[in-house]
């Protein structure tokens, strides 16, 4: 059993995969290649990524490969919580340039699909806060890019005060939007 949740930007998706709870605990398909095809998430993961984040308010991102490194991904909390944060760079796209944000969490279970076209970054609203995701291309450092987590243009709503994100060097000197060449048409 699977529920997915519409966003306003319509191939991003939010899908909770239900779960079978007992005596013990609680059993979870989190991953069930036919059930997501059908939900409409049909992507050829071939990598499965785990970060870990100390602080919360690490944020991470935006990110993104190009072709024909592109990458969808599939995003999941097993400990902690995030506020996950997709954005359409897809130039030609209505929703150019829009985002949706999610929060994720070990607890509500909800996955972030994150199609081919899309930045990805993610804020951690908790200590020690485990990312898991799966990614539908291999990892190349060349076609690695990103795009400026606090872009203005963007209007995110962070949960974290600019000065007092915990960054790496690289995401604190991404591009804007507007500087952005056309990755996605
Ligand atoms: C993403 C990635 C990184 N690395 C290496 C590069 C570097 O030495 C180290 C840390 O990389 P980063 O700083 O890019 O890690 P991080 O900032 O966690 O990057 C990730 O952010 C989130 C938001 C995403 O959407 C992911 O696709 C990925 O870009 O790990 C791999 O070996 N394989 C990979 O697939």
């Amino acid at each position: 059993m699977l529920s997915v949740e519409p966003t306003k930007i319509p191939d991003a998706k939010v899908i909770t995969p239900g779960r079978l709870s007992d005596s013990r605990g609680y059993f979870s398909e989190v991953f069930h290649k036919q059930h997501f095809a059908e939900a409409g998430i049909a992507a050829d993961f071939v990598q499965d990524n785990c970060s870990l984040s100390a602080s919360a308010g690490t944020v991470r991102g935006l990110h993104f490969q190009a072709e024909p490194f592109a990458q969808a991904k599939l995003i999941r909390v097993v400990r902690g919580s995030i506020l996950d944060v997709v954005v359409d760079i897809r130039r030609s796209s209505p929703t150019y340039g829009k985002h949706v944000a999610v929060e994720l969490s070990a607890e509500n279970g909800r996955q972030m699909f994150v199609p081919i076209g899309f930045a990805h970054g993610f804020c951690t609203l908790e200590p020690n806060t485990e990312v898991h995701y799966k990614v539908s291309s291999y990892y190349s450092a060349a076609h690695d890019h990103g795009l400026l987590w606090d872009d203005p243009a963007l209007e995110i709503e962070w949960p974290i005060e600019p000065s007092r994100a915990v960054l790496s060097d690289k995401d604190r000197h991404q591009p804007k939007l507007a500087e952005l060449p056309v990755y996605f048409s």
